[in-house]
């Protein structure tokens, strides 16, 4: 049954994690990922940056690009107050299954909602379909030639406010120069580039911070 990557790392967690508890199954896939398989999860470095940044900014309105396995809705997920809510958008049906198993397993499912599907066509139902004002903070981590387009269509569609924390992952692994290269010199955002480490390798990424001036 686990022929792929990612259902064999939600087989480990449902094998080694506690059900209902966040923190064991982020520790969970981020030692699966160290000593088995890599995996594109943003792992525990990165995430430790996401950690601090999501606690300091206390949002209530979230939006994920890209969810694969689910270990950042759920790492984000088990940070929020109650009533706090995290859409996730996920392209990949198959990767949406494990995301759902996963996010369910940790007991965060009140708080997560996976919508399947493409970003560009689910970031302008965000309002009406999805009954979203503005998002308080959005984790970019889905394909790198995305993120310029995404960024554009959220303030395109009215979505982004004063303050609103864009945060994008990869910024120098895999990389999204066109993405930085705009919301650094664009005028309506202040950035913060957060040096860290690729997932489970001691090559050097980072996570950017934008947040948008309204
Ligand atoms: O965190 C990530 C890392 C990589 C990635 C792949 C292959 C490498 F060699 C290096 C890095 C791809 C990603 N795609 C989508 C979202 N996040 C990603
Ligand atoms: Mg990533």
């Amino acid at each position: 049954m686990n022929h792929t990557k990612e259902q064999r790392v939600l087989q480990y967690v449902l094998d080694n994690a506690t059900r209902g508890d966040p923190q064991s199954v982020v520790d969970s896939i981020d030692n699966y990922c160290n000593k088995e398989e890599w995996a594109m999860n943003v792992g525990d470095q990165k995430g430790l940056i996401l950690d601090n940044i999501v606690n300091e900014s206390n949002p209530c309105v979230l939006l994920e690009l890209g969810t694969y396995c689910g270990y950042s809705a759920v790492r984000i997920a088990r940070l929020l107050k109650p009533g706090a809510h995290l859409y996730t958008v996920e392209f990949n049906p198959a990767f949406a299954a494990v995301a759902k198993q996963m996010i369910e397993f940790a007991g965060v499912q009140d708080k997560v909602q996976i919508l399947e599907g493409n970003t560009q066509d689910i970031i302008p139902q965000l309002k009406k379909k999805y009954e979203v004002d503005t998002l308080d903070f959005v984790f970019i981590d889905h394909w790198k030639d995305k993120y310029l387009e995404d960024t554009k269509l959220l303030e395109k569609c009215n979505l982004l406010r004063k303050g609103t924390v864009v945060l994008a992952d990869n910024v120098i692994v895999p990389g999204a120069p066109d993405f930085l290269e705009y919301v650094r010199t664009c005028g309506r955002y202040d950035c913060t580039n957060y040096p860290s480490f690729l997932e489970y390798m001691d090559e050097k990424d980072a996570l950017e911070k934008a947040i948008f001036r309204g």
